[in-house]
């Protein structure tokens, strides 16, 4: 489904990527993980369209993804949720979740002015149900009508997840979906991703710190290491690898021993 092929990003001097290349398959979790500063972000950048590299190739789908902006990213199929929330503070967390499905709607603001003849009315109320679907399936219905800035963190950052599945992707691209977490917090977003794969047939890619999670919910396992990869494959593979563990070393969270999850 995602082909990356020989993929280098610099900053000026800052070599973030160096010819990196994976493949991530139709309905799999793929994670991408490594210390700090490794490249892990700049890289779901560039599949999201934020970045584009200097070099090498991105193909979703079969079609050539450097070629298309960020919107049209969305629009064939690609959601990703971020490392810092995204939320609009003030704004509901129903109308959040609108706000993502924006795009899928056909009418504009001319045809919007028929509401009551044209087919607008009709596809809002379809609009409606699916994110009554994606509510009950995050278990968010307590909270529908406050404002997202008032939720705690793990509830926003399921609010910002919902409004990534009302666009509907194929491709989600999820930075650090647990991060600032508890461990019944994490359990539920686990769960909530492995749902999202299983029962929605959507492919992840996913950045996260936690082994345990990592380990306990992806399918396959690539390791940055100073924009270079440096390991992939099966996680319980991947957390043995010399180099992996040679990178990782000093680095507190980097354990099998934590509480597993999933
Ligand atoms: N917009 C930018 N401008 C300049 N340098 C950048 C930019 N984005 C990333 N970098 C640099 O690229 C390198 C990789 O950063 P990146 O954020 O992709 O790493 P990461 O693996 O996601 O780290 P973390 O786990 O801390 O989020 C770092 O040296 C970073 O400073």
């Amino acid at each position: 489904m995602l082909d990356v092929e020989n993929v280098s990003l610099r900053f000026g001097g800052v070599k973030a990527l160096t010819d990196i290349s994976f493949h991530v398959n139709e309905n799999e979790i793929f994670s991408l993980i490594g210390p700090n500063g490794a490249g892990k972000t700049s890289m779901l950048n560039c599949i999201s369209g934020r970045y584009r590299p200097q070099e090498g190739s991105i193909t979703y789908d079969g079609q050539d993804l450097l070629k298309r902006s960020i919107n049209d990213r969305a629009a064939i199929g690609i959601g990703r949720t971020f490392q810092n929330l995204a939320l609009f503070g003030h704004m509901s967390v129903i109308d959040n979740i609108l706000v993502g499905q924006h795009h899928l709607l056909k009418n504009n603001f001319v045809t919007g002015m028929f509401y009551w003849v044209g087919g607008a009315q009709k596809e809002e109320e379809a609009a409606r149900a699916d994110i009554e679907d994606i509510i009950d399936f995050l278990e968010i219905q307590h909270v529908r009508n406050e404002p997202a800035g008032s939720l705690s963190y793990g509830l926003r950052k399921r609010v910002e997840l919902a409004r990534a599945i009302a666009i509907k992707p194929k491709l989600m691209l999820l930075d650090e979906p647990m991060a600032g977490m508890n461990l019944e917090e994490k359990e539920d977003m686990a769960r909530y991703i492995i749902e999202l794969n299983e029962q929605y047939g959507i492919t992840v890619v996913m950045i996260e710190h936690d082994m345990g999670v990592v380990v306990d919910i992806s399918h396959r396992v690539a390791v940055l290491d100073f924009g270079q990869k440096i390991a992939e494959g099966l996680p319980h593979e991947v957390v043995e690898d010399e180099q992996v563990k040679t990178a990782y070393l000093g680095v507190d969270d980097f354990s099998l021993d934590e509480e597993e999850v999933g």
